[in-house]
């Protein structure tokens, strides 16, 4: 099976997954992973000490793991991913078993930092979108999906999520083949991406 993997990569907000989830509406012929599963556990951070634990350094996901299940799946294997709980901030017990497929999406902040992961990638694709975009659309989510409090989204935005983006996110932006502006809403990059994704099954 010849196995194609986009990775879709950008900071926090940018709309990410949005893209994926609106592709997803009109065609659903692939794997979809999002990098977040693959987090380290933290179970001792909440909304008081938010700052316990650095989400935004490449530190804090299992990259091992990854590139593990992305080897495993461009060799057509079926492969075990583990699941993460945002709310806690923990891996959970059960894993997900994800069947070989010839398409698989897999998307998340620091998709293009390790670089045998980035060479698993058969097209590189960042979401760009400013920085008080990204702040505005993360505090909301946050808030209504992930069990945060407006205090702890700003302190965790200015100690670690701003500082880990330019730092390790942004400069990944120049591995890219194709940059997408403003994520989920740009209707002309999801049909040009739709269009190519449909040539890949
Ligand atoms: N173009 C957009 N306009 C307005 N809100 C958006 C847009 N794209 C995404 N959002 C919202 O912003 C939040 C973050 O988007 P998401 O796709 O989860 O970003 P990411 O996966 O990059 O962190 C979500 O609540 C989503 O519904
Ligand atoms: O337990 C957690 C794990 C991660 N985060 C934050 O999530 C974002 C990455 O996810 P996106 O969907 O791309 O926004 C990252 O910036 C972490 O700070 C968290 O808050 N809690």
């Amino acid at each position: 099976m010849d196995v194609k993997i986009i990775g879709i990569c950008g900071g926090s907000g940018s709309g990410k997954t949005t893209i994926v989830k609106k592709i997803t509406e009109v065609f659903d012929d692939f794997v979809f992973i999002a990098q977040d599963n693959y987090y380290k556990s933290a179970g001792h951070v909440g909304n008081d000490n938010i700052t316990a634990f650095n989400f935004d350094h490449p530190d804090a996901f299992d990259m091992d793991w990854i590139y593990n299940n992305l080897l495993g799946l461009k060799q057509g294997k079926a492969v075990e991913a583990p699941v993460y709980d945002f709310v806690t901030h923990t891996r959970k017990k059960e894993t997900r078993t994800i069947e070989p497929h010839s398409l698989i999406i897999f998307e998340g902040i620091m998709v293009f930092t390790d670089s045998r992961i980035r060479d698993l990638l058969d097209l590189k694709i960042y979401v760009d979108t400013p920085d008080d975009i990204r702040f505005i659309r993360r505090l909301k989510r946050d808030i209504a999906e992930r069990g945060r409090t407006v205090d702890s989204v700003i302190e965790q935005y200015l100690s670690m999520v701003r500082p880990g983006h330019y730092e390790f996110i942004e400069p990944t932006k120049i591995y890219a083949d194709i940059i997408i502006p403003e994520g989920g809403y740009n209707e002309n990059a999801l049909g040009v991406l739709l269009s190519y994704l449909k040539t890949l099954v």
